[in-house]
């Protein structure tokens, strides 16, 4: 009876809002018992073909305003009155990716910012293009050990990207620091409990940690906690390896007065892995599966890889010299990133009311504000035919050279966006030259599957990304023979 009356309470001081939206239910708002879970992303493509650009839902008395509209973004991004990050969505963040970046507000948000911003600066990125093109090696050893067979392709990457973010700020190798190669693809994989957004009930703590995934996410923060304690250890003996400068030296190099608390650090290590991974692991995974369905764009970005690694070793270490050159390879990942926006959203807070679509409609303070970018991307004003794969519009002279202001957001925008967007934009190429150049891949899943994709903070879809990788007839697997 108290819930309940607690619920009424709430519900009859929710925000109001003319924005338009599905029918609702006193106390449940939009929410459906029994919830049928997953819930895809799709249900919001449904919505704006229903409602509009902007449309809204309630989660009981929380009222969310879903957007499309690049001003509109552009308004919620870039404002620092009216927003902060939702504080549902990040009570759950919290318990999955430590108290860092991400999830902070105001002064510390400012404070943690200016410290890391340094460590992703392209001079301090330069020096990590050997790092990629190892994590690239180690990767197509083990796609050469699936024999041609139709794998789901996101454990592998995933540990790919622990070794490429491990190396990168503590300046070790990861099987020095987590022997158990078995560990490599779950240390710091949050999506399952990243999705109990939707089930409100398991986000308290005594209840999450008694679930499955509560428990399995535990197991996997004392193995990562053990990684870091390691990786500190060995990174204060080893100032500097192979005159690399590894990032964590950024957090521990802070101006008196300024420095970061060691739970501070720990908390930012485990942000920055945690956002690290899963993002780029999902990236390659569905780029690796559209170029499985698209051979045409695969055969383009095979013949530029062979054209610029003609000379000596065909298979050698990319340079950045190589990357400025591969603009198939880069417009493919463009593309991707267009059509499956790695983080397919982000969610704010208003403080103040906040006029939208070009002052037709007022989102209300205490509302929050979901910025869709999957829905942005796929606007037919803002990139024509826009469910169709086509990299070539982000080749000179394409349409999307010429798009709209802030139409393209796949980093995000504002002073929140990306701190490792560049980070993860070398990356991804490294990457994809490294697999390209050894393996025509082939498609295991169709496109409707990739589409199952279900809410949560990172998009994978619910059979993975499945491709089988055959070796190219004319490249030996082994550079050295
Ligand atoms: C393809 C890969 C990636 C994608 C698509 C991606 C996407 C995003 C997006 C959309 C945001 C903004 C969210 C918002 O406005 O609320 C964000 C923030 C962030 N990303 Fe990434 N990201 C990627 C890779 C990375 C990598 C490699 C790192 C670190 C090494 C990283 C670390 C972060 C952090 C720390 C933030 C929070 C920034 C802040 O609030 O100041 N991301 N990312």
């Amino acid at each position: 009876a108290v819930a309940v009356a607690a619920a009424a309470y709430l519900w009859a001081r929710r925000p109001r809002t003319e924005v338009p939206g599905p029918p609702t239910i006193p106390l449940l708002g939009n929410v459906r018992l029994p919830i049928k879970l997953p819930a895809l992303v799709h249900g919001l493509v449904d919505c704006h073909q229903r409602y509009g650009e902007i449309f809204r839902y309630y989660l009981g008395h929380k009222l969310y305003i879903v957007i499309s509209r690049p001003e509109d973004a552009r308004k919620v991004l870039t404002s620092s009155k009216t927003r902060e990050r939702d504080p549902y969505c990040m009570h759950v963040m919290r318990t999955v990716v430590s108290d860092g970046l991400i999830t902070c507000n105001g002064d510390t948000w400012k404070r943690h910012r200016k410290a890391i911003d340094p460590a992703f600066h392209p001079k301090a990125l330069t020096q990590l293009v050997d790092t990629f093109n190892e994590s690239g090696r180690v990767l197509c050893e083990k796609l050469a050990a699936s024999a041609g067979a139709t794998v789901d392709v996101y454990p592998l990457l995933m540990a790919s990207a622990l070794h490429s973010i491990v190396k990168a700020i503590f300046g070790v190798e990861l099987d020095r620091l987590e022997p158990d190669t078995t560990k490599h693809s779950r240390i710091a994989e949050i999506r399952k409990m990243a999705a109990t957004f939707l089930r409100p009930w398991k986000t308290i703590k005594g209840v999450m940690w008694l679930s499955a995934e509560g428990r399995e996410l535990k197991k996997h923060m004392a193995d990562f906690r053990r990684l870091v304690d390691r990786g500190l250890a060995m990174a204060r003996e080893n100032m500097k390896t192979d005159g690399i400068t590894p990032l964590i030296h950024f957090l521990w190099d802070q101006k008196p007065g300024e420095n970061l608390s060691e739970e501070e650090i720990y908390n930012e290590i485990r942000t920055l892995t945690v956002s690290g991974v899963e993002t780029t692991a999902t990236s390659l995974g569905f780029t690796l599966a559209l170029l499985g369905l698209h051979p045409e764009w695969q055969r383009l970005a095979q013949a530029e890889l062979d054209d610029v690694f003609s000379a000596g070793d065909r298979l050698r270490p990319a340079t950045e010299r190589d990357l400025s050159q591969l603009t198939v390879i880069d417009a493919i990942v463009k593309e991707s990133l267009r059509l499956f926006p790695p983080v397919p959203s982000t969610v704010y807070l208003l403080s103040d009311d906040v006029a939208l679509g070009g002052g037709r409609l007022v989102a209300p303070r205490g509302s929050s504000v979901l910025v869709s970018f999957l829905l942005m991307h796929r606007r037919p004003d803002l990139f024509p035919e826009p469910l169709q794969f086509d990299p070539g519009r982000f080749l000179a002279g394409g349409s999307a050279t010429r798009r709209r202001p802030d139409s393209y957001l796949p980093f995000g925008g504002g002073p929140r966006r990306c701190v490792g967007a560049r980070f993860a934009d070398v990356e991804m190429r490294v990457l994809l030259a490294a697999v390209l150049r050894r393996f025509r891949v082939l498609p295991g899943s169709s496109r409707h599957q990739l589409e199952q994709i279900p809410c949560s903070v990172t998009a994978h879809p619910l059979t993975g990304f499945r491709i089988s990788c055959v070796p190219r007839n004319d490249v030996p697997l082994d550079s050295s023979r």
